[in-house]
């Protein structure tokens, strides 16, 4: 495949991680990167090892995302060395009021867009992607999203993409993404699936100032919060949060749009899916194994469980990063062969 020039919306743990993950990647260039207080552009590509080094423990993820601060943990303690937060501390990069805006100006340079956004609000990404369409983008967008009710926003938009020539690739990070493509996989087997269950476990190395959007949004997901209430939750209160739970936190029936991404692939119903997981904020080791259980009845009759276990060296960033980067490849494939539309990462395994 020729090369192909990618942007990275929000440099923040996972956004910064995608950057680095790109170098070991064949045929990737990344040419913008953006926070919400800069944008980065060289058509030639990024020096991806200054970025990384001038933005390293200077990471911009307050809880705003367009929707300017207001928030209590908006004033919280983002690291900060300098005067220039997030992205603008790399001499590549400059202030902007809109930096999502500049790289879709820059957008007939950009074959794919990785947006690694936060989830605070459920349209956030919806509403960007609508603003590529407006601003006449065609190409590949692709998120790592987690909820359920985020895929429904952008089949929605399906014609708006269609029309314009994008191809939406979604939910494609670990979970959902490699995660669903492994049950995908594992589903082959059986001409009827029962149960896809995923279990995951992650160590938090870098802790939660590093991976604050993450962290917060899966407080989202304890029965007492919701995505309302974890916004507006304080840094302070998050770190009580975890101290409450000796740093270790276990989640049960999460809303992962792993569902809703196995039933459009046909695989089996979302009411048969269930996501849960450990996950460990202040330890690099992780606190269970991530598995996914696909059970189902063979073509003559046998009941089994296919069970696919990732490594437990294996970090949360490269189970993020490696699958978004390779399906982000998989989504310019299809662009290029004119398929256009919103896209799992289970639809783009073997199908039934
Ligand atoms: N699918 C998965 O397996 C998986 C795993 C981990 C994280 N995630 C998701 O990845 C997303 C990112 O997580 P994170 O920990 O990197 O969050 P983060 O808060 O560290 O980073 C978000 C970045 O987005 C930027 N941003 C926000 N509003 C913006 C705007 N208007 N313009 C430009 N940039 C803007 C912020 O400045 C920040 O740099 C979250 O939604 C998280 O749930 C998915």
């Amino acid at each position: 495949m020729d090369d192909i020039t990618f942007a990275v919306l929000g440099t923040g743990g996972i956004g910064r991680r995608a950057l680095e993950v790109s170098q070991h990647k064949d045929a990737l260039t990344p040419v913008a990167a953006c926070d919400r207080h800069g944008v980065a552009f060289d058509v030639d590509g990024l020096d991806v090892d200054e970025l990384l080094a001038a933005t390293e423990g200077n990471i911009d993820n307050e809880v705003a995302t367009d929707g300017g601060n207001g928030t209590a943990a908006a004033e919280g303690g983002v690291k900060q060395h300098g005067e220039d937060r997030g992205v603008v501390a790399s001499n590549q990069a400059r202030p902007s009021d809109d930096p999502i805006q500049e790289v879709i100006d820059h957008g007939d340079r950009i074959d794919a867009v990785l947006l690694a956004l936060p989830n605070y609000e459920h349209d956030f990404i919806p509403r960007t992607a609508t603003r590529f369409v407006e601003g006449g983008y065609s190409g590949v967008l692709i998120d790592v999203l987690k909820r359920s009710r985020v895929i429904d926003m952008l089949d929605d938009r399906s014609d708006e993409f269609d029309d314009a020539g994008i191809t939406f690739i979604c939910g494609a990070g670990a979970t959902p993404g490699l995660l669903t493509g492994a049950a995908s996989l594992a589903a082959q087997s059986f001409v009827e699936v029962t149960d896809v269950d995923i279990w995951w476990g992650v160590g938090l190395k870098s802790g939660y100032e590093d991976n604050r959007g993450t962290v917060r949004e899966d407080i989202a997901h304890l029965p007492e919060y919701d995505i309302e209430t974890a916004r507006e939750l304080s840094d302070a209160e998050i770190e009580d949060i975890i101290d409450d739970h000796d740093g270790v936190i276990e989640f049960e029936d999460m809303e992962h749009a792993d569902d809703v991404l196995l039933e459009r692939a046909g695989v089996c119903d979302a009411e048969d899916v269930s996501v849960g997981g450990i996950l460990d904020v202040r330890n690099d080791e992780k606190p269970t194994t991530t598995t996914v259980r696909v059970t189902g009845t063979t073509f003559d009759g046998e009941t089994a469980t296919n069970t696919f276990s990732l490594g437990d060296e294996t970090s949360m960033e490269a189970n993020v990063n490696g699958p978004a980067l390779g399906y982000l490849k998989a989504g310019v494939r299809r662009n290029c062969a004119g398929e256009y539309g919103v896209f799992g990462p289970a639809e783009l395994m073997p199908g039934f």
